[in-house]
């Protein structure tokens, strides 16, 4: 079986320009991997509107449980300015020890290792004893409408059902083995807009200038803390990341400004206590008139951007437990077991089953010159292969 060499799988992989919701050929390499090792592989497009259609890959091997799934996706974020590239960014070309390319840490190469580690678990021990799945999206990058939400679906629909699933996300900051995830904090996005009256600058008497009352808006949104964090995850915290008048003359007061922001929340938060805290601090500050003195309240109303992402914390100490070890046996590293971090796919597989996530380094990621040591991706190998083993050997109680 070739596919037991993860460089050779990550080459292939990462010569498909599958960027967002392109397929790009990543999945029909995919297809061709899996198949001949025995995988019944499913091709699904999801659909929605306003967003463009997406393919996904369901492939199973085996047909009993217990069943481990593996998670991942295979589209990956716009290259940027390619001349940037010291190689180009869908070549694979390998330089003094490290594969180039958009996606070599996230996160082709993560399935680029699940698959040689699958590979030489069934060459040296026999098929598991069991069932693996690769639930595989285009759509993680992008939206994530038409991407694992709606394969988990259509999956479980088909009565698909596991006992645990391991994503493939890069989630060592520095060095392979130090970070295990095991849940992450939840997302929501929001937009103010605060009302005004639009008038010449020269008069400002005649106006009301939205943007004196912004910064005590902005103030109350950015300067409390939310919370300071537990010991299962790190204080919410909230950016504003957009300031917007759509004015374009300086001499005329505008009539509005909206701000958008993002806050990752934790645990002590559900999104409508979340929700309300945010309100209620822009009421305050909107009764500040240090900047508008004379003026009434400053209007504001907020709109609610997108689909809120869940906080979510896997507690299940065989599956964190079954990983950690093989991490220790092959790095001699004890991961941590963290929620730091951006939210993933994990957020959708949560409702199926134990899920936690383990895959290369992120340094590079959605840079220019994403690359990974060829060392990485073998050890990165070698302790899937060891998960594999352990986490089966767990679950039929051997
Ligand atoms: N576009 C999607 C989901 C956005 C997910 C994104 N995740 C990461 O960047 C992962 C980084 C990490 O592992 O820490 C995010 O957190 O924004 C949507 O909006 O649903
Ligand atoms: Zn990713
Ligand atoms: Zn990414």
């Amino acid at each position: 079986m070739t596919v037991r060499n993860p460089v050779s799988n990550l080459q292939t992989l990462i010569r498909c320009p599958s960027v967002t919701p392109e397929e790009g050929g990543a999945l029909d390499a995919l297809e061709a991997m899996l198949s001949p090792m025995g995988f019944h592989v499913q091709r699904m497009v999801a659909k929605d509107e306003n967003t463009p259609d997406v393919e996904n890959l369901y492939a199973r091997f085996g047909s009993d449980g217990p069943h481990l799934m593996f998670a991942g996706h295979t589209d990956v974020v716009p290259t940027g300015d390619d001349a940037l590239w010291s190689h180009p960014p869908f070549s694979a070309d390998i330089d003094n020890g490290r594969v180039f390319g958009r996606g070599a840490v996230d996160m082709k190469g993560g399935i680029a290792c699940f698959i040689a580690a699958l590979a030489r678990h069934i060459e040296e021990n026999g098929p598991p004893p069991g069932s693996v799945s690769l639930l595989i999206t285009g759509d993680e990058e992008g939206p994530s409408i038409n991407g694992t939400d709606k394969l988990l679906k259509w999956a479980d629909e088909r009565g698909e059902r596991w006992d645990a699933a391991l994503v493939g996300e890069p989630t060592n900051p520095d060095v392979l083995g130090e970070m295990i995830k095991v849940g992450r904090r939840g997302s929501l996005s929001g937009r103010i807009t605060i009302r005004g009256t639009q008038g010449h600058v020269a008069y400002p008497d005649r106006a009301d200038n939205p943007l004196r009352a912004l910064p005590a808006m902005l103030q109350s949104l950015m300067g409390k803390a939310y919370d300071n964090g537990n010991d299962r995850f790190p204080p919410s915290n909230l950016e504003v990341t957009s300031v917007d008048t759509g004015n374009s003359a300086t001499n005329v007061i505008p009539d509005h400004v909206s701000a958008v922001f993002n806050i990752r929340f934790n645990d002590s938060w559900t999104t409508e206590t979340l929700q309300n805290e945010i309100v209620s601090r822009l009421q305050r500050a909107a009764q500040d008139l240090s900047l508008r003195s004379g003026k009434q309240a400053a209007t504001f109303d907020i709109e609610w951007l997108g689909r809120p992402s869940p906080v979510f914390l896997t507690r299940n100490d065989a599956l964190a437990g079954s990983l950690s070890e093989a991490i220790e046996a092959v790095t001699g590293k004890m991961p941590s077991l963290s929620t730091t971090g951006g939210t993933s796919d994990a957020r959708f597989i949560k409702d199926y089953c134990p899920v936690v996530e383990f895959g290369l380094v992120g340094q590079t990621m959605h840079k220019i010159d994403e690359h990974v040591p060829v060392s990485d991706l073998e050890t990165l190998t070698v302790i899937y292969q060891n998960f594999i083993g352990r986490w089966f050997a767990r679950a039929v109680g051997r």
